[in-house]
């Protein structure tokens, strides 16, 4: 059996192959090949195991750009423009993960999905694994590199994205809409996904189903919150309204990039780790470390 078409953001994105092709034939992975494969690499093993492209959770490439010190400008500038859009303490819009930037060839798409998935608080965030216990166990990495820097950074996988904020980067032909299958549908629950043979997870066929539907256009950009509040300014449940995917490209190509925010569902343990790159000299001129807990237009939900 094929394993089933997962999520592959957690791959390192830097084209390894598979290390012991005579595992794949068998349809087995070990989970240091899956660790060391990238997601194109995957899609291969996938498609040779007799995945049809249409049944892969996502058929587009990707790749990360790094936004911090010494990153080209207009990065820089994205990234502060998420922090006034999102009006969260620069420091969290800055220990975020790099921006990644997706390309759909036509017949692209992205089944419906969850950015982040449910919270485990015994598990440490990774992007705080200098805050927690050595004993933690952490998430898997994934390694960006640098334009300055000639090693790897590794960074681990974080495990919340708290919220997505998605750039279009060019207005599609044909197709290639972001679709929200419940958004707003108050009635909504789990089995209704699949009714009738109408699987709303499905953005290749049912993208019409969906409650709300964006049109990518050139310059715009859309943003919502994987996760509740917690009614105390931290984050909550996991938000089941924010599945969303993304439409097939019926004509030419369509280019996005996803900027996530990540926290750690650990209060203390966030904290712990923005006093620790505090006393990093290299982010002296850092501002904004303690999260904020003043921030105006709290009905709004910026929280945190
Ligand atoms: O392509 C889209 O519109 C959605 C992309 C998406 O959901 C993702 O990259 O996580
Ligand atoms: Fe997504």
């Amino acid at each position: 059996m094929p394993p089933p078409p997962t999520d592959t953001d957690s791959l390192s994105s830097q084209g390894w192959h598979l290390a012991h092709p005579g595992e794949s034939k068998r349809g087995l992975l070990s989970l240091e090949e899956f660790r060391l494969l990238s997601s194109d690499a995957f899609q291969r093993f996938l498609m040779q195991r007799g995945v049809k492209r249409s049944q892969l959770v996502r058929n587009s490439r990707h790749t990360w750009l790094y936004q911090g010190k010494g990153a080209h400008q207009v990065l820089q500038d994205i990234k502060e423009r998420v922090t006034r859009l999102t009006r969260l303490p620069p420091t969290l819009v800055d220990l975020s993960e790099p921006l990644q930037v997706v390309r759909y060839e036509e017949g692209g798409h992205y089944h419906a999905h969850q950015d982040s998935g449910p919270v485990y608080p015994e598990t440490a965030c990774t992007h705080t694994r200098l805050a927690a216990n050595a004993s933690t166990p952490f998430e898997t990495f994934m390694q960006v590199r640098s334009r300055h820097s000639r090693r790897p950074v590794k960074q681990h996988h974080p495990c919340v994205r708290y919220i997505t904020v998605l750039f279009y980067l060019n207005s599609v032909e044909g197709g290639g809409e972001t679709a929200f299958p419940v958004a707003d549908n108050r009635t909504y629950d789990e089995v209704s996904l699949i009714h009738n043979d109408v699987d709303l997870l499905d953005t290749r066929r049912n993208c019409n189903k969906s409650n709300l539907r964006v049109k990518p256009a050139k310059g715009t950009a859309v943003f919502w919150y994987n996760y509740l509040s917690d009614g105390r300014g931290w984050v909550g449940e996991q938000d089941e309204y924010a599945l969303h995917g993304g439409c097939v490209v019926t004509r030419g190509t369509k280019w996005i990039a996803n900027k996530w925010i990540n926290i750690d569902p650990d209060y203390q343990r966030q904290v712990r780790y923005q006093q620790l790159v505090s006393q990093n000299p290299e982010d002296e001129e850092d501002e904004g470390l303690m999260l904020d807990p003043d921030i105006e237009g709290s009905d709004i939900h910026q929280d945190l």
